[in-house]
């Protein structure tokens, strides 16, 4: 677990290195309260999250912490319950940013953890600030949509809104056996009032910038036009990102500031988070990258000189070149999907 902390000092070290706060309003987070957790989360999780997380040896809470999903791939560690609440606490107060009118725009790089469930944590995921952040809109605002541009479904943000018919979520994701978690085929729609308001757009290895983008564009333009959604919060994970471990598409930071763009075009409250992301050097470029993008600023494709500029080696550029790898998505898959996608929209009343 020390590598997302490193992650997030590279992510603010590059963002600094290009002096981009000097162009942005910067709010120190406070941790969200208890109760502000109880929104979503269960209390017997939250406590036995907070019990473990004051513990050095936390061996002897082995069988419990299996019941909440506190197992060997996602492994407590001390001090996870402050980290967790500090992260949501920095994502509701962006929403608040967004409700109060302080800004137009609200970031939180070091949020987007999109698969914890009210009573687990799942995927590295141990609070859902994803949900709470909606939560926390759908108090001012009647219809929010989420876009969930991580290789990983976004299953923890889905399953909370799944019922729902005032939060429409979207997530485009690699679905194929074995693949972490596993849901989010195209025929996963939703129940109830929230039927044909869950989108998935499943996808195989490979994909690249220009399909990617083209293909979630136009999704993100028919769900504009279907649910003229009021507010808007998207999940900006990095990990399908060519030279990511998970070595699943072939996207550059250019494939989400794609995505992005459009939906600044919008002109609606936007919140942007981030999420996964294990190549830290292609992660710090392409939230940067989106930064800029936010701010209408072209950055300079040499990386500044900073204390991380090592690791940016050997090109020592912000461009990520992609690789060579084949897509799996063929033209008639793709458009195969995109009708399906269609169809289902085409339900929404
Ligand atoms: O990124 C994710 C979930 C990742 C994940 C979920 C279940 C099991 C393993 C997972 N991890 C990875 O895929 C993964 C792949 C390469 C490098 C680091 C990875 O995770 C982590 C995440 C945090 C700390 C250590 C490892 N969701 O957006
Ligand atoms: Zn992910």
């Amino acid at each position: 677990m020390l590598k997302i902390p490193r992650r997030a000092s590279m992510v603010s070290s590059l963002i600094e290195a290009y002096r981009l706060p000097s162009l942005l309003r910067t709010v120190q987070p406070t941790p969200a309260s208890f109760e502000d957790l109880c929104k979503f989360h269960q209390e017997d999780y939250l406590e036995f999250l907070q019990k473990i997380s004051q513990q050095e040896d936390i061996e002897k809470y082995d069988e419990e912490a299996q019941l909440y999903g506190l197992s060997y791939d996602c492994p407590a560690h001390p001090g996870v319950y402050d980290y967790a609440s500090l992260v949501t606490g920095a994502t509701i107060q962006a929403a608040e940013c967004l409700m109060n009118k302080t800004a137009d725009i609200a970031i939180n790089w070091f949020g987007g953890w999109h698969h914890g469930k009210k009573d687990s944590a799942s995927g590295f995921c141990y609070t859902n600030d994803v949900v709470l952040g909606i939560l926390k809109l759908r108090e001012k605002f009647n219809r929010v949509l989420y876009i969930d541009l991580d290789v990983h479904h976004g299953d923890g943000v889905e399953d909370a809104f799944c019922s729902s018919n005032k939060v429409l979520t979207v997530s485009v994701h690699k679905h194929a056996v074995g693949f972490f978690p596993g849901t989010g085929s195209v025929s996963d729609v939703g129940m109830g009032k929230g039927k044909y308001y869950s989108v998935n757009i499943p996808l195989q290895d490979g994909i690249k910038d220009a399909e990617f983008s083209a293909l979630v564009c136009r999704v993100l333009l028919k769900v504009r036009d279907r649910f003229n959604p009021e507010a808007v919060v998207c999940q900006c994970g990095a990990d399908g990102l060519t030279g990511d471990p998970n070595g699943a598409f072939n996207l550059t930071p250019n494939a989400l500031g794609k995505c992005v763009y459009t939906l600044l075009s919008w002109k609606r409250p936007l919140l942007l988070l981030g999420g996964g992301g294990y190549n830290h050097a292609n992660t710090a470029r392409c939230w940067a990258y989106l930064t800029a993008v936010v701010l209408g600023r072209k950055l300079p494709d040499d990386i500044p000189e900073h204390k991380y500029l090592m690791e940016y080696g050997p090109d020592y550029t912000l461009t990520v070149t992609p690789g060579n790898q084949g897509d799996h998505n063929t033209q008639e898959s793709v458009q195969a999907l995109y009708s399906q996608i269609l169809y289902n929209l085409s339900q929404i009343s």
